[in-house]
């Protein structure tokens, strides 16, 4: 009997059988078996996801319009699992023939085919965030656009059809509707309950109670859960308040409270300049089809006007290099040639790209936006100069807060009931870990232990003396030490909410040594402490690791990039903490001092009759004296600070007093152990 023989079996299909059920794939039935990859995976993540598209969209819409944008964002519950998300704008309005194609097609937009900074690149956000609404809740996207004060608004509801990935309208019996100008207009909306704010609120301080002239309102209706901390919408908004200083944005939450997040400041971020794509960048394939397309004649024609940095002289010596005439035509170019023209590109010195195509937010607005959220005693920021991966430029910004009151600390007790009630978290501890930002899992462990509550209870489950016992521990507890570093990471202004393990920005911050700065660290982790790091890419074309936008892939660039903005801010926190622990062993001793002066003094007076007051002056003279650094202020240049000034070289320190200081646990996390400072100096020598 031979071995290497198939069995024999009934053949199963054949070519033919099989070419009956092959067939194209359409973009929007991809995507909807495949959410997950837009950021659609769990009804919690959906509803952040949707949000956060809509409000990209509209501040991606102010800026190119020059408008100071005004957001409004209305999350209301629906029914069990269902929530209805509105987010409206004050941006430029959509043409109404543009509207269907935007919010009921994937992949279409106006930002993909260009290299500009922008928040949204790819054209498939919002038409996605509708279609998981129609597939979770078969209820249609809701759109109003107005572009002027004159003109109508238009208002359509419309669904996806996934088969086709075109749009369906479904009111007007497919024509939307005009809703008019003015007073009319407004009687319109109210009659048909239509969602749309008619006019900025009364107390709004620039604009109050006026008419909106334009903008754009989204209302999507999905499957969804609604919970705060980590990844949350809340979250969401509050870190996109810090990166946009120039946006107001107005959020109503599900129970109804609402939050205004205040601009400060009206100054739009320059306008990014749209650049060509600059040779390096460019893969032969690429070049293929771009030699293809172009209508340029001749080959040195076609390399200075589709590229950036590519003057005539730089087309020649690129066309000499690959054995080529400039005045060749472009189409005609054999595979051969175009691969010779490849390799000459790579090889020819031509600059790098021009970086006026992106825009910092700058170091005085990082420290700006961190203060205003982040209560800390010290804040620094650094922003790198432009530098370019694969052709594309790109930006590295880094602002640091140290110190401040803990998040857990913050909370009132009925916040706490009810983010107990709203988690999913198994057990009390996994909930303060995912509650609340930079509690690690020691400080997590100390208050469940301090509250003595079962290492297993369920968040959702405490009795109210339980939840009593639990707001003490997180009140009481020092949990500085335990701490681990928060952090912010942004990309084109949006923050990064997940895979945050996965992103060039967390690597290089756990692959750095920060114990050299003063901060305790286990080896690849996030270092301890009260430490929040924000980081910023800015960039033409951010490099995701994934559609749904999440982390940023790790290009050698742009590490090295991260690393040096992180040893910026770093050396200046190390700074910082070495004088804050200068000042405190001065007040330790000059407090010993003052123990035993008023005795000394008594003595000194019993045995010689000396003037006691005398004597007790003259010690305490000499006592200010020894200890004269204990008056030290704290800042980088020995200027006297105010709370709350910012210098010029981007530093802000928010003053403590000796007493604070000598009640605080030091940097590394004791107060009268030392043996931290003793590693901490030894690693300064290094
Ligand atoms: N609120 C708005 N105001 C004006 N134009 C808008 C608004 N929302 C969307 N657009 C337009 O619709 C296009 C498509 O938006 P969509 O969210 O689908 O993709 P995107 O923002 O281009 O990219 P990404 O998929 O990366 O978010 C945008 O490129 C923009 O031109």
């Amino acid at each position: 009997m031979t071995t290497d023989q198939a069995p024999k079996s009934k053949r199963r299909a054949t070519a033919e059988s099989m070419a009956k059920s092959q067939r194209e794939i359409s973009v929007s039935e991809f995507f909807a078996k495949n959410r997950h990859l837009l950021g659609f995976d769990n009804p919690r993540k959906a509803l952040l996801t949707t949000i956060k598209e809509a409000v990209d969209n509209s501040l991606d819409a102010c800026e190119e319009a020059g408008i100071v944008p005004e957001i409004w964002v209305h999350v209301e519950q629906t029914g069990p699992n269902r929530y209805k998300a509105g987010i409206q704008d004050n941006g430029p309005g959509i043409l109404k023939k543009q509207i269907p194609l935007i919010f009921g097609k994937l992949l279409y937009g106006s930002k993909f085919h260009r290299l500009r900074m922008s928040r949204g690149q790819q054209g498939i956000g919002i038409s996605a965030a509708g279609m998981y609404g129609l597939l979770t809740t078969g209820k249609p996207v809701k759109i109003v656009s107005k572009v002027s004060i004159r003109k109508p608004a238009h208002y359509y509801e419309l669904r996806i059809n996934t088969k086709t990935n075109n749009p369906e309208i479904l009111n007007n019996k497919g024509d939307g509707e005009d809703i008019p100008a003015g007073q009319e207009g407004h009687k319109y909306i109210a009659k048909h309950g239509i969602e749309w704010e008619t006019h900025y609120p009364a107390d709004a301080p620039e604009t109050p109670g006026k008419e909106l002239a334009h903008g754009t309102r989204v209302t999507i209706e999905l499957e969804a859960k609604y919970q705060r901390g980590r990844g949350s919408v809340d979250e969401y908004l509050e870190q996109t308040a810090i990166a946009n200083p120039h946006v107001t944005i107005h959020y109503m939450d599900p129970e109804n409270n609402l939050r205004t997040y205040n601009r400060s400041t009206r100054q739009l971020p320059p306008e990014p300049v749209e650049i060509k794509p600059h040779p390096y960048g460019v893969e032969v394939g690429r070049l293929i089809t771009m030699l293809k397309d172009t209508s340029e004649t001749t080959i040195s024609g076609f390399l200075t006007n589709s590229f950036s940095r590519v003057s005539n002289g730089i087309a020649k010596q690129i066309c000499d290099g690959a054995k080529i005439g400039t005045r060749t035509h472009a189409r005609k170019l054999n595979r051969d040639e175009i691969e010779k023209l490849y390799h000459s590109i790579q090889e020819t010195k031509i600059s790098n790209p021009s970086t006026d195509c992106i825009v910092p937010i700058g170091e005085e607005l990082l420290l700006k936006g961190m203060h205003q959220v982040v209560p800390a005693e010290f804040y620094c920021a650094a922003t790198r100069p432009p530098a370019v991966y694969r052709g594309n430029p790109f930006l590295i910004e880094v602002a640091l807060a140290y110190g401040g009151s803990v998040e857990t600390t913050k909370i009132t007790k009925d916040l706490l009931k009810e983010l107990l009630s709203e988690s999913d978290a198994r057990t009390v501890r996994q909930f303060l870990i995912n509650t609340f930002n930079g509690l690690g899992a020691d400080s997590a462990d100390k208050i469940t232990k301090s509250s003595k509550l079962g290492a297993r209870k369920s968040p959702s489950k405490l009795k109210p003396r339980e939840i009593d016992a639990l707001f003490e521990a997180m009140q009481n507890i020092n949990i500085s030490e335990g701490q681990s570093m928060n952090v912010l990471r942004y990309a084109n202004r949006v923050p990064l909410q997940f895979s945050q393990s996965a992103c060039a920005i967390t690597q290089s911050i756990t692959g750095m040594n920060w114990r050299s700065y003063g901060l305790t660290q286990s080896r690849g982790n996030v270092p301890s402490g009260p430490v929040t790091v924000m980081v910023h890419m800015a960039s033409v074309w951010v490099p995701f690791t994934s559609e749904s936008k999440e982390a940023v892939a790790s290009y050698p660039e742009i590490q090295k990039e991260l690393r040096l903005a992180l040893q910026a801010v770093g050396r200046k926190l190390g700074m910082f903490l070495r004088k804050r622990q200068l000042v405190k062993q001065q007040a330790d001793r000059r407090s010993i001092f003052l123990r035993y002066l008023g005795e000394v003094a008594t003595a000194v007076s019993d045995i010689n009759g000396s003037d006691r007051q005398k004597v007790y002056d003259d010690l305490m003279a000499v006592a200010q004296k020894k200890t004269a650094e204990a008056d030290m202020k704290l800042t980088e240049s020995g200027k006297l600070v105010e709370e709350n000034e910012l210098f010029g070289d981007n530093v802000l320190i928010v003053e403590k007093s000796t007493e604070d200081l000598l009640n605080r646990p030091s940097a590394n996390g004791s107060s009268d152990d030392d043996s931290g400072d003793q590693e901490f100096e030894e690693m300064e020598d290094e």
